[in-house]
């Protein structure tokens, strides 16, 4: 049995308009420069203050935190910890990218510590991350996810019953689910898969609609929406490989209006079995 679900993009993205959310992100170098535009495109704030002393003092003023765990180190995990922390002694909600979970011992303890000691509204990983965490067979090679996942949703919900959170699992179709419902969310463009940093994006993307929209769930299926929607939008035009289409695909989640998004979004988001 499976039921769609009615998307509400154009009413997250008017409350994103209007709380212009101040999101921080304590993220990795390789991405940061696309994980702050796609914030400001978006309509959100974005600051990537990442000093010890300093994160606790930013998050108590901010609407959203993304931790994104692609660069671990020692101070990178302290600074964090005590960014998640804060964060949660503020009621800021709290979005988990645990990049390249699985990949080695390291990154799987930081991630576990991070879901451990922070209370997270949303873990956003592809699909290797989220079976690692749920503590089914994941196969991560570096940051991507490579092996077979026969049944994502039910590790999807697996992963959410473990963190706590709604996970949203990443791949050529994005599942989310809670620890009792899954999602099939259609959409999106295979391009996605050949630009670094589209799965970064995605995660301050979910994170600046948490910090406008109070649900996690009803944020993050309209943030993945949304994405999706972008992207084909940005293939629609004329890009010449992986590098314009990334641009082209920044312009289109800044033309994303709650006026230019389509009224009929319904069959994108089916409930999974499993
Ligand atoms: N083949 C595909 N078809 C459609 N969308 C895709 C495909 N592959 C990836 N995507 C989309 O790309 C985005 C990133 O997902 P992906 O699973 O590639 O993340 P990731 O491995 O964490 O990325 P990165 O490490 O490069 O940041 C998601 O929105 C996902 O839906
Ligand atoms: C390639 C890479 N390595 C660490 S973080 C990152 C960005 C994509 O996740």
């Amino acid at each position: 049995m499976s039921e769609s679900v009615q998307p509400t993009l154009a009413s997250s993205l008017a409350s994103v308009a209007a709380t212009g959310p101040l999101v921080h992100s304590v993220t990795n170098a390789v991405t940061v420069n696309d994980v702050a535009n796609v914030t400001l495109h978006w309509g959100g704030l974005p600051v990537m203050a990442d000093d010890e002393r300093e994160v606790a003092e930013m998050v108590a003023g901010a609407d959203a935190l993304l931790l994104n765990a692609g660069d671990v180190s020692e101070r990178g995990e302290r600074t964090m910890v005590a960014a998640g922390r804060a964060a949660n002694d503020h009621g800021v909600p709290v979005v988990l990218d645990p990049v390249g979970v699985g990949a080695t011992p390291t990154r799987t303890a930081v991630a576990e510590r991070l879901v451990a000691e922070v209370d997270l509204a949303v873990v956003k990983g592809n699909y290797g991350e989220v079976s690692t965490l749920a503590g089914a067979a994941g196969e991560v090679r570096g940051v991507e996810s490579v092996g077979e996942y026969a049944d994502i949703a039910a590790t999807a919900r697996a992963c959410a019953d473990t963190t706590g959170s709604v996970v949203v699992a990443s791949g050529e179709r994005d599942v989310i689910a809670t620890s009792e419902r899954a999602f099939g969310v259609e959409g999106g463009h295979p391009m996605l898969g050949r630009v670094v940093g589209t799965g970064c994006m995605l995660g301050v993307t979910l994170a600046t609609f948490c910090g406008a929209v109070a649900d996690p769930l009803t944020a993050s299926v309209d943030a993945v929406v949304g994405y999706g929607l972008a992207a084909e939008r940005a293939a629609e035009t004329e890009y010449g490989g992986p590098a314009s289409y990334k641009i082209r695909f920044l312009d289109a989640v800044a033309g994303l209006s709650p006026e230019a998004v389509d009224a009929d979004l319904a069959g994108r988001v089916t409930r999974l079995d499993g």
